[in-house]
């Protein structure tokens, strides 16, 4: 049995064309059904829906034997054991640095000020200031990030960003881009050897069925 952890949403959605570029159908709607495994066409794959930061750690621990994570999930998680073969290229966004329009980000890192940063991703932050030898108080939430400076919680975020809207329609504007974002297949290492031939045939079809490898 090949066990492939997906989160609900953009991930499951998005991983799906790579699925059936697998041979792969899952033969439920996770919109539809409260189940937490869902069968496939093959008897020999199913898959688990867990939320989106789980992803790694069922990989990591065997719960699943693959999963599609995105890159900021698994720099958070820090990647510990897992076997990182191919970016899937979908579920892509970047993750940046955001701050409402009063706020001089610029003048206040060129003084050497002290900014407070509110984030769900402390790491990517924490580092990010780091590199640049800026000092940050990071205040750490787990979501509606937007809100924290229109409160006064927070000068900036450290969030997502795809198409702006988020950020426009909270009056906050970019001022940093960190990185760019993409989802990555991992795999339990152990499952790798134990389950190579099966495990081996899903990545190759991936890899076929992505963007960079028709490139
Ligand atoms: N607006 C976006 N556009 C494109 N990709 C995105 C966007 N927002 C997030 N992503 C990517 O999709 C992944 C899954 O996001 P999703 O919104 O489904 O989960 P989440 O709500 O962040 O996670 P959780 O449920 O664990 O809090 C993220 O980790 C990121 O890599
Ligand atoms: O630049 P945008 O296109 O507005 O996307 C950015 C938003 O998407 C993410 O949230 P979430 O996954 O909750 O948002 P979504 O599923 O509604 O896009 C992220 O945390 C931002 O809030």
């Amino acid at each position: 049995m090949i066990t492939l952890a997906l989160s609900k949403g953009r991930i499951f959605d998005e991983t799906l064309p790579l699925l059936a570029a697998a041979g792969i159908e899952v033969l439920e709607d996770p919109e539809k059904s409260r189940k937490l495994i869902l069968p496939t066409n093959q008897p020999h794959v199913r898959v688990v829906l867990v939320r989106a930061t789980d992803v790694p750690t069922y990989v990591e621990y065997g719960g699943a034997d693959i999963g599609v994570t995105g890159k900021d999930v698994l720099l958070e998680h820090g990647g510990a054991g897992l076997y990182q073969p191919l970016d899937l290229q979908i579920a892509k966004c970047h993750m940046a640095v955001a701050a409402p329009t009063g706020f001089d980000y610029a003048r206040a890192i060129r003084q050497g000020s002290r900014i407070t940063v509110a984030t769900k991703y402390t790491h990517i932050a924490r580092q990010f200031f780091a590199e640049k030898g800026v000092h940050v108080d990071l205040i750490k939430l787990y979501g509606s990030m937007e809100l924290a400076p229109l409160t006064g919680m927070a000068d900036a975020i450290v969030d997502l960003v795809s198409t702006g809207k988020t950020l426009k329609a909270n009056d906050l504007v970019e001022v940093e881009h960190i990185m760019d974002i993409s989802s990555q297949l991992v795999v339990n290492q152990a499952a790798l050897k134990l389950k190579t031939a099966p495990i081996r045939r899903i990545i190759d079809a991936f890899t076929q069925a992505t963007p960079a490898a028709a490139a």
